[in-house]
């Protein structure tokens, strides 16, 4: 298993270059189950999340063709085969993507139960009641959804319906806004995740003839169609990619231009990072990030979009680590989302974890070590105190990090990070 090591000290400098976004491109590539002409995704990124979506929507039937020098995949065709089997969504979760679609263009799927993650339990019942408020039988056996359309009700059809959301879900929105494409009727999503990846999804579809209002805002109004055609979609910047490199130039007192990033992507982080002590311009080419002088400790919790982005928690976190005085950073999404901490503590981070709270204590200097992470976020937050670490940082479990970044740490090593990919 690959490892990547980092030595700390070096500041970083230069322009990077943010690719489309991991977590519009996956509910993107799912939109190719709504029709048989092709949808074709540029800005699309080398990750190996989407080339699981690629091999899972391939599995259904469809081609599906990604050129990773071109950066545009190509999904094709019909499907003919409507199971997402266990070893395809335990690897990810977002496979569960394909429920709403299948089930709005074939009237049936069996998707297997995702189960939970490193980081939460992380359930899909918002997803399924809100399918079966649109006319579907759904059963759970042998971990699997079983779900279809029954062929004698609304001609075989999803239905809309008026879909009050009890909590706020990325997921739930993007399934059920792809099934409410091809239903028939109005579906009115209330309490709706406003996550850009959505609006992102949503303008795919409004390009493939759906009819949708509201976009942007946590109601959306979904006028069924019979029919959706073909499209070219260009995918968002990755607003998390962009933030985890502004956390790794601020560490290094370094200055970076995210290439391609909008300032409006990040929310509430951009808030926070300023009060830190991090300049953010948005220039014509993408947002410049530079730290001004120290960085200092300021309280965030996580919360949806526009708020604090809970895939930025970890990151934010290894910054804080070394900021001047005290932050409490309060996770609220996930509840089990401070896998990090141990491991940011073995490199000398004072952090106090309680509950869905950790205290960070900044200390001038943190020391290399050898760490690992069970997740994403958290593996990345290890790199990015590594960056600013005495020592040597040997960060295990790199597929984590493969999941969501592509080639980090030649990007990394470009402006000038001290950093390499240890072939395991
Ligand atoms: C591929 C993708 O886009 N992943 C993102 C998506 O995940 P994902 O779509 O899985 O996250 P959700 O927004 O659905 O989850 C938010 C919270 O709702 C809970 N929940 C969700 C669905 C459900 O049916 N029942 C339920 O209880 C979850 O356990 C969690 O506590 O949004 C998260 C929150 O911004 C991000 O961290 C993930 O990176
Ligand atoms: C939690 C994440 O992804 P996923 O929902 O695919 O696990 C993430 O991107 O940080």
């Amino acid at each position: 298993m690959d490892r990547i090591r980092v030595r700390g000290g070096s500041r970083l400098n230069g322009r990077i270059a943010i690719g489309g976004a991991k977590n519009a491109a996956l509910p993107l590539m799912a939109t190719a189950l709504l029709t048989e002409e092709a949808v074709i995704l540029t800005n699309a990124p080398a990750l190996a999340d989407v080339a699981t979506m690629g091999g899972l929507i391939a599995q259904h039937g469809l081609r599906v063709e990604h050129d990773t020098e071109g950066r545009r995949i190509i999904l094709d065709g019909a499907a003919n085969q409507f199971e997402a089997p266990y070893d395809l969504v335990r690897k990810m979760r977002a496979s569960v993507l394909v429920l709403g679609p299948l089930l709005a263009r074939y009237g049936q799927a069996r998707v297997s139960l995702p189960g939970g993650c490193a980081i939460g339990t992380r359930p899909v019942d918002l997803h399924l009641k809100g399918l079966e408020q649109m006319g579907a039988l759904i059963e759970l056996d042998a971990g699997y959804i079983n779900a279809r359309v029954p062929a004698e009700a609304n001609g075989g059809r999803l239905k809309g319906a008026r879909i009050i959301f009890p909590q706020v879900s990325v997921g739930a929105t993007e399934n059920l806004l792809m099934a409410a494409a091809l239903a028939t009727g109005t579906t009115e999503l209330v309490n709706a995740a406003r996550e850009p990846e959505i609006s992102d999804l949503a303008h795919c579809l409004l390009s493939m003839g759906a009819r949708i209002e509201g976009i942007g805002t946590d109601r959306l109004v979904v006028k069924g169609v019979d029919n959706l055609h073909g499209t070219t979609h260009a995918i968002l910047p990755d607003r998390i990619e962009a933030g985890t490199f502004a956390c790794a130039g601020a560490i290094t007192g370094g200055e970076l231009l995210l290439e391609g990033m909008r300032l409006e992507l990040f929310g509430a982080f951009s808030r926070a990072l300023r009060e830190a002590g991090v300049e953010l311009e948005e220039e014509a080419e993408g947002v410049r990030a530079r730290r001004l002088n120290g960085l200092h400790g300021v309280d965030v919790m996580t919360e949806p979009f526009p708020g604090f982005a809970t895939d930025m928690q970890a990151q934010y976190m290894a910054l804080m680590a070394v900021a001047e005085g005290a932050s409490m950073i309060t996770e609220t999404i996930f509840e089990n989302r401070f896998m990090h901490v141990p491991e940011l503590t073995r490199m000398g981070a004072r952090i106090n974890a309680h509950g869905s709270s950790a205290i960070v204590r900044g200390v001038p200097r943190l020391s290399g070590a050898p760490v690992m992470a069970t997740d994403l976020r958290a593996s990345v937050s290890l790199i990015i105190a590594g960056l600013a670490a005495e020592g040597e940082t040997v960060v295990n479990r790199v597929y984590h990090l493969d999941r969501g970044y592509e080639r980090i740490e030649r990007k990394l090593a470009a402006v000038g990070a001290e950093i390499e990919r240890l072939p395991g």
